[in-house]
């Protein structure tokens, strides 16, 4: 800080509650003014953090997000609101944040980070914050992070848990590939697992509060994770890390330079994409082991005797349910099969979910049945193309979506 730097007069009161605070002081509000954060995903931890920081008076707030707002957002989501559905985040969430800081800049970048706009979009940030709900994009903005030499903020929630790291502090902070060198198994997203709002509240609040730590020179400076379970008792944990390894692909001696990042494939790397049932439009029956819900609606109006086992969670049951369905959770169901079969080997068995994807399973564990016994007559057992979203959308409008 230069002798003589001072801030506009109404800031002094404006942020003189923390300005007070031992070790923060004149400086660290002059920091913070002059400080820029790029908040990465503008969803459940990207609210949260982009309404501190900006409240805190960071300087220049970057947001990136490719999406527009949904209803399904709007549970956790706490810059967006029921009139701004259907704007991108990118807007939706700086024309929030402008109104509780109309003095600090805001950039909208509303395009998907890739590898090949990475470096050019991040490159004039302090820090990154990554509030982005995908592996590939997480392996993305480390590397990324690596290369330009700036800390990465990186938070994750799901369901009632939630994790906190910091990533690249300093000459030897570790970055994600020190710690995962090959991507962790993939659990889903929030669509398909669900997530208490409050949850990604308390992780997007603590990646703000870890990005002000950094700017204003108060943070651990040994790199550790956080770990939040809302159920825990108690519900924080903090594992140390140690030190960046000097064998990692990306920040060891002979790790990623940023030409590399351009032509490094992040979504073959993680596994490829997970299937979207609906997006390939497999909305008509397939021949043999499959049933759209036009023909399965159909046929339950026909007054066929049918056997319709739902096999999602009893909590997702209790939302919605087709008539005369009947409820087996897909682990009861595929720990013992037979049991769920009818007598009648003629009746025939559909099973439903609520994307599509576990009903897939669930059958082919049931036909594994009469593979293992050769003599007994072939069952019709079917799943349903796209579950409960696709009855929504092509059989009932008025069939709950969550
Ligand atoms: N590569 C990327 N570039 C830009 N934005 C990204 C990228 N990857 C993820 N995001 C954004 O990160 C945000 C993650 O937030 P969150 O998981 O809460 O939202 P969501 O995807 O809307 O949730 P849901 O799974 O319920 O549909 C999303 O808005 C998503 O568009």
């Amino acid at each position: 800080m230069d002798k003589g730097d001072k801030l506009p007069l109404e800031d002094y009161k404006r942020y003189g509650r923390q300005m007070i605070l031992e070790g923060f002081g004149l400086s660290g509000q002059l920091k913070l003014q002059k400080a820029s954060v790029v908040v990465v995903g503008a969803g459940g931890l990207g609210c949260p953090a982009l309404q501190y920081l900006a409240a805190a008076g960071v300087g220049r707030l970057g947001i990136i997000d490719h999406d527009v707002v949904e209803t399904s957002n709007l549970q956790r989501q706490i810059l967006h609101n029921e009139q701004t559905v259907g704007m991108h985040k990118t807007e939706s969430a700086a024309q929030a944040v402008r109104k509780i800081n109309s003095r600090i800049k805001v950039d909208v970048i509303t395009e998907p980070l890739s590898s090949l706009n990475a470096t050019r979009v991040l490159q004039d940030y302090d820090i990154i914050l990554d509030c982005t709900d995908n592996t590939p994009t997480r392996y993305l903005l480390s590397d990324t992070a690596v290369a330009l030499g700036k800390p990465l903020v990186s938070g994750a929630a799901q369901r009632f848990h939630g994790q906190l790291c910091v990533y690249n502090l300093g000459p030897d902070g570790l970055c994600l590939r020190c710690l995962f060198p090959r991507p962790p198994t993939q659990t889903g997203t929030c669509e398909e697992t669900g997530i208490l709002g409050a949850v990604t509240g308390v992780i997007g609040n603590l990646q703000a509060l870890e990005a002000i730590k950094i700017i204003t020179g108060l943070h651990e400076k040994e790199p550790s994770m956080l770990i939040f379970s809302a159920l825990g008792s108690p519900p924080f944990r903090s594992i140390k890390l140690g030190s960046k390894k000097p064998t990692c692909p990306a920040c060891g001696k002979e790790g990623k330079k940023i030409g590399e990042i351009h032509e490094f494939d992040y979504v073959q790397f993680c596994g490829g994409p997970a299937p979207d049932w609906e997006t390939q439009g497999l909305t008509d029956s397939e021949p043999g082991f499959r049933i759209s819900v036009k023909e399965l609606h159909n046929r339950l109006e026909g007054g066929d005797r049918l056997n319709v086992i739902d096999v999602r969670p009893r909590t997702e049951f209790g939302i919605c349910q087709l008539p005369g369905s009947i409820n087996v959770p897909l682990g009861e169901l595929t720990a013992n099969p037979s049991t769920y079969l009818p007598e009648d080997d003629k009746i025939e068995t559909f099973i439903v979910c609520r994307l599509g994807n576990d009903s897939q399973i669930a059958a082919e564990t049931l036909r594994s049945l009469d593979k293992d016994s050769p003599g007994t007559n072939k069952r019709t057992i079917k799943d349903v193309i796209g579950g409960l979203r696709a009855w929504s959308k092509d059989v009932d409008e008025n069939f709950p979506v969550y």
